[in-house]
């Protein structure tokens, strides 16, 4: 078996004061992949970025990038990967290409080998080569940020939250340059809030939630399993109250004549549900469904690992 990309063995971290941001984390994130961390607010996920970053000290257990201990080869460990991270953190006063190049000398890249405008025009910021870093908008930093994780040429490249503050139509660019990037080899890492993003790029995904790993499998099959489907449900009169029925889980009247309904696919279809709207007489004048996406597994899977 190819070794993995990353490999986190019972990985736990308490910050000082008692707070246990993870509990025993155990995740293989595989070579060549777009693989996905979700979680809500505050579960852990830059937390676990921040150790493989080297920038949080774990309390126990393991962790190996590109097959190399962070603990007993660090040096090697931390050639292999880049972190773009969430806070946007920049002296103001170097340009883009300055920022590259410290960046470069830091890693020991030779000047022969280093790749600054290379790397400045894949994130559209060649004209901005020799600008002050503070003058360049919150997209651009970001966007240099990734140029500058990119240095040193690691096979793991790691985005913490990286569309935050991203316009659509650089935000399109940024996964245009990633999805490059992995195609040539170069493993990604990503957190997002975005979970249609990560549905769209993430050949893989992973949830944590409360520090805690919720579930790790193939994109296709986490949304495979959606269970909640919605359907919105216009009728032929104006209602004071929704109708109920066991067969709903959830139903809200939306304006006076339409009704949201929720319900669980692995229990009841379709037909049944308009067929409880239509038992009082109702008549139905429109349907629309949706399918399942990320957001309903997302949500009913932490809803579960909460309660
Ligand atoms: N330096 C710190 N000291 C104490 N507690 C912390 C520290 N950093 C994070 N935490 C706590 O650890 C938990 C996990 O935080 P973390 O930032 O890893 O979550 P997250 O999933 O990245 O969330 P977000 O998406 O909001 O960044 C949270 O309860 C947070 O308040």
């Amino acid at each position: 078996m190819t070794e993995a990309a990353i490999s986190i063995r019972g990985l736990s971290k308490i910050y000082k004061g008692g707070k246990q941001a993870l509990h025993g984390i155990d995740l293989d994130i595989p070579r060549g992949q777009i693989f996905g961390l979700l979680g809500p607010n505050g579960a852990g996920k830059s937390t676990t970025i921040n150790i493989l970053a080297g920038l949080v000290n774990k309390s126990a257990g393991e962790v190996s990038i590109w097959g190399f201990d962070i603990d007993r080869d660090p040096r090697n460990a931390k050639a292999s990967i880049g972190i773009v991270p969430q806070e946007i953190v920049f002296d103001p006063f170097f340009t883009p290409r300055e920022t590259l190049e410290n960046q470069a000398g830091f890693y020991g890249v030779p000047k022969a080998k280093r790749r600054t405008m290379e790397l400045l025009g894949k994130v559209h910021l060649i004209d901005k080569a020799d600008a002050y870093a503070r003058s360049l908008s919150g997209g651009m930093k970001r966007r240099l940020l990734v140029a500058k994780a990119m240095v040193h040429s690691p096979p793991v490249l790691v985005l913490d939250e990286p569309t935050a503050g991203v316009d659509v139509e650089l935000r399109q660019q940024l996964w245009d340059y990633v999805r490059e990037l992995n195609a040539l080899g170069v493993t990604i890492v990503l957190t997002t809030h975005y979970l249609e993003e990560a549905e769209e790029l993430c050949d893989r995904i992973a949830i944590i939630n409360h520090g805690r790993l919720i579930t790790n499998e193939p994109t296709r099959d986490l949304v495979g399993r959606a269970q909640e489907k919605a359907v919105e449900v216009t009728v032929d009169r104006d209602l004071d109250a929704a109708p109920d029925a066991p067969c709903f889980d959830k139903i809200e009247l939306k304006g006076t004549r339409t009704l949201v309904i929720i319900y669980d696919k692995s229990r009841v279809n379709a037909g049944e549900v308009l067929a409880a709207v239509q038992k009082d007489g109702l008549g139905i004048v429109d349907v629309s469904t949706r399918e399942a996406d990320l957001e309903d597994v997302f949500l009913s899977l932490t809803r579960s690992a909460n309660g």
